[in-house]
């Protein structure tokens, strides 16, 4: 994959989904900033004879915008969507987008950040390699005013360098996006999680979507 070619491909993605939230097509993108990150990660997974008691990721979610060239054959990512851990497929030269907690902090919970994790096993080892796009840590972002009102108030305060207290919490195994979390009453919660539900969508220019969005528009050269 190719740093540069990456990231423009990020940035439309960006520009769609703030286009199919109506919002203004920068709203996403601009709070990534000038010098947003770009991070390459190569992960490798050997075989291995006890799979049932070995992760090859521990279950976490990302930070930014995630996106993953799974190995052609061997399946191994999962994420969690109601209590269970569903199998992503394996489809060849098709990237993987998924969506970390930024996004959905962005998206005052719209855009859902799935819990995922890696599983090994005993036949074949497996690789993937995953380009982790974040906004610049010496901004500030938070939720997209536009997308905040009285039926959905504000879920999360606006966070500087939200990669590091991810981190943390990865390595304590406490939920990051509680620490910045604003509570409200229940039903408000509730009337959310119709809108957040996780879904994989496959699209004819082979894009895994590991959210819900309309990218009818959207063309891939
Ligand atoms: O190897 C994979 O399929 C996923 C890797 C991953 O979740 C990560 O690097 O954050
Ligand atoms: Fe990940």
């Amino acid at each position: 994959m190719n740093f540069t070619k990456t990231k423009l491909m990020m940035n439309l993605l960006l520009k769609a989904m703030a286009r199919s939230l109506n919002l203004e097509e920068g709203s996403f993108l601009n709070q990534f900033g000038e010098r947003a990150r770009m991070q390459a990660r190569f992960n490798f997974y050997p075989r291995c004879s006890k799979p049932d008691l070995v992760f090859g990721m521990k279950p976490h979610t990302d930070s930014g915008i995630t996106v993953l060239l799974q190995d052609k054959e061997v399946e191994g990512l999962q994420i969690l969507i109601d209590d269970k851990w569903v199998n992503v497929p394996t489809i060849a030269d098709a990237l993987v987008v998924n969506l970390g907690d930024q996004m959905q902090i962005m998206s005052n919970g719209i855009f859902k950040s799935p819990m995922h994790r890696v599983v090994t096993n005993t036949e074949k080892l497996r690789m993937s390699v995953a380009m982790f796009n974040e906004p610049d840590p010496e901004i500030e972002i938070g939720p997209v005013n536009d997308l905040i009102d009285e039926k959905r108030p504000r879920l999360y305060r606006n966070v500087k360098n939200y990669g590091i207290i991810n981190y943390k919490s990865h390595q304590e195994e406490t939920v990051a996006l509680e620490t910045i979390q604003i509570d409200h009453h229940l039903c408000v919660t509730s009337s959310l999680m119709s809108l957040t539900s996780t879904k994989f969508v496959l699209y004819p220019f082979k894009m895994l979507l590991l959210w819900p969005i309309d990218l009818s528009y959207y063309v891939m050269s």
